[in-house]
């Protein structure tokens, strides 16, 4: 798959959203990535589904949202009616994964499923063919602006092996946390396909050079 470069609006300036995703939107990047968090599955409270039907309003790139919410089956009705176009559920915030993901797509909605930096691979059996999308968390979800994870590289490429043997290659593999010119670089050498970045991208001022530097670093 193309490499996907998804800014994380955790990073923008929430006083000027809008602003701050046409600046991303008009530098080239491919999907929006919206972190949900509920100040109980992680230590920080973000945005909810107004915020995605808002830029659902006023965009038409994807919009990539990552539920960091404990419970997501109760939520997931109100981001796929905002417009979303991906929603990402996390395996640790539900004992009924498989219920979730279904839920997911029978809204007509991709369907993501994530796991923390310490959760096994375990948990992708018998949900493989349920998702649209792999999420690899290299960093500890809950903040922007941390370290990326060393020992996720390894996992990343246990989980496209895996995938490959279980008929499942083509499932994409996203990850978040950390992500710049270097690190880009280690994950997509192991597998990844799409690159969540919050700071490498919002904290610089020219975000057109900034897209274009992760781009630049796996091209
Ligand atoms: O999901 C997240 C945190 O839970 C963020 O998307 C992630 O941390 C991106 O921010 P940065 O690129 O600054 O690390």
């Amino acid at each position: 798959m193309n490499v996907v470069i998804a800014p994380s609006i955790l990073s923008a300036d929430f006083g000027k959203l809008a602003a701050e995703v046409e600046s991303v939107v008009e530098a080239g990047c491919d999907w929006i990535h919206i972190d949900v968090m509920d100040g109980h599955f992680v230590p920080n409270i973000t945005m909810g589904p107004q915020v995605v039907s808002v830029l659902r309003s006023r965009f038409s790139c994807t919009l990539d949202v990552h539920l960091m919410v404990q419970s997501p089956e109760q939520v997931i009705p109100a981001f796929a009616d905002a417009g979303a176009d991906i929603i990402t559920i996390h395996k640790e915030a539900t004992p009924h994964v498989h219920r979730a993901l279904q839920m997911i797509r029978g809204q007509g909605v991709k369907a993501g499923l994530a796991l923390n930096p310490a959760t096994e691979l375990d948990g992708l059996t018998y949900v493989d063919d349920m998702i649209d999308l792999l999420l690899i968390m290299t960093v500890n979800p809950g903040f922007g602006g941390q370290i990326f994870i060393p020992a996720t590289i390894e996992k990343i490429r246990s989980a496209r092996e895996r995938l490959i043997r279980s008929n499942h290659g083509d499932v994409p593999i996203e990850v978040d946390g950390g992500i710049n010119a270097s690190t880009i670089q280690r994950a997509r050498g192991a597998g990844a396909d799409i690159f969540v970045a919050g700071s490498a991208i919002f904290g610089e001022d020219n975000r057109k050079a900034a897209i274009d530097a992760l781009r630049a670093a796996v091209g």
